[in-house]
């Protein structure tokens, strides 16, 4: 299933003379988890707040399950957020909010699977003013998932959470995509993207730099494809694509490109024609992370990608 769940069409939002975003466009579509990225002031916030409906874009369209999102009652059952700030009451323990949030969410979770959900099942008893800020952040995703969304806004969800939380929280985002559930991501766990989502989109000073699947947007950074080979060993017969020089020291050879895979079987397949034995194959993707600092960095500055079988040019 292809269905577009959110599209955004040549976004633009200028606070005074300031343009935050910049005429940027994507599409994110039903079950996938979409890593929106970006530098700090790149605009992302801004983007969220508009697909969320709190802010009015300064030009270009919205559309959510094909509403404006500042159509809030059509969306408030389909959608659940975790906003950056959260807004719980100190009073209330973390079992009465979730009673609270129930009584005006239709179709919730039972109490007690609201909180097992992220861990928090031992502390339905406790004021959230006594709950750590990690604790809260949970309370935040528990709320968020109550209803069973079918799209769900993750901004920041694990900022301030421990490794174990963090990992609870991934569980839970792909047992949700699982179960058919959108999520939009934002975070600056780079890793986190990396592992969770199917198509992601980097952001800088209000563009999109960097658009497609996660195959798509690493291709555009470079790995490298390194092995020992026998002392002596004669390269002339290994062809690869152009721009691939091997740089050998001693018996290593270390090929620099973005396309590994290509140049890995490249190299088994000349091993394999010259009866060279060839040890230690490491065969090395860029990573999410890699990429995002070359886009930060300005080394990738023009920005195309191609998104699956629909090319499209970032604005
Ligand atoms: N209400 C506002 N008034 C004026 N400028 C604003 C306002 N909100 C955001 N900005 C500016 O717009 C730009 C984009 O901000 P935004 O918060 O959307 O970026 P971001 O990608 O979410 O950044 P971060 O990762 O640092 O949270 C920044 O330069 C910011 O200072």
């Amino acid at each position: 299933m292809d269905e577009t769940v959110i599209e955004v069409a040549d976004l633009r939002k200028r606070y005074g003379d300031l343009t935050a975003v910049d005429g940027i466009s994507f599409e994110v579509r039903r079950g996938e988890v979409f890593a929106l990225l970006g530098t700090n002031g790149a605009g992302k916030t801004s983007t969220i707040e508009i697909m969320e409906g709190y802010l009015k874009p300064s030009g270009g369209t919205v559309k959510i399950f094909g509403h404006d999102p500042a159509d809030r009652r059509s969306l408030r059952s389909r959608t659940g957020l975790v906003l950056q700030e959260s807004g719980l009451f100190g009073e209330l323990t973390a079992g009465e909010t979730v009673d609270a949030w129930r009584r005006f969410t239709s179709g919730a979770r039972p109490r007690q699977e609201a909180l097992d959900l992220v861990g928090l099942g031992d502390q339905a008893g406790t004021k959230v003013k006594h709950m750590s800020g990690g604790e809260k952040r949970k309370l935040d995703i528990t709320l968020a998932v109550l209803g069973r969304p079918e799209l769900l806004f993750l901004d920041e969800p694990t900022t301030g959470l421990d490794p174990e939380a963090r990992r609870r929280v991934r569980r839970l985002v792909r047992d949700l995509t699982e179960a058919g559930t959108t999520v939009l991501l934002t975070t600056h766990y780079l890793e986190e993207a990396q592992e969770l989502a199917s198509r992601v989109a980097i952001m800088d000073r209000g563009r999109i730099m960097a658009y497609g699947t996660m195959a798509e947007v690493l291709g555009r950074g470079t790995g490298r494809v390194a092995f020992e080979m026998p002392p002596g060993t004669d390269l002339d017969g290994l062809t690869l694509g152009a721009g691939h020089e091997p740089n050998v020291t001693g018996q290593r050879c270390v090929i620099v490109t973005a396309d590994p895979e290509s140049v890995a079987h490249a190299v088994l397949g000349w091993a394999h024609a010259n009866g060279v034995r060839i040890a230690g194959l490491d065969v090395r993707q860029a990573t999410l992370e890699e990429v995002f600092l070359d886009i930060a960095d300005g080394d990738i500055a023009d920005g195309v990608i191609a998104d699956g079988d629909r090319q499209e040019a970032p604005k």
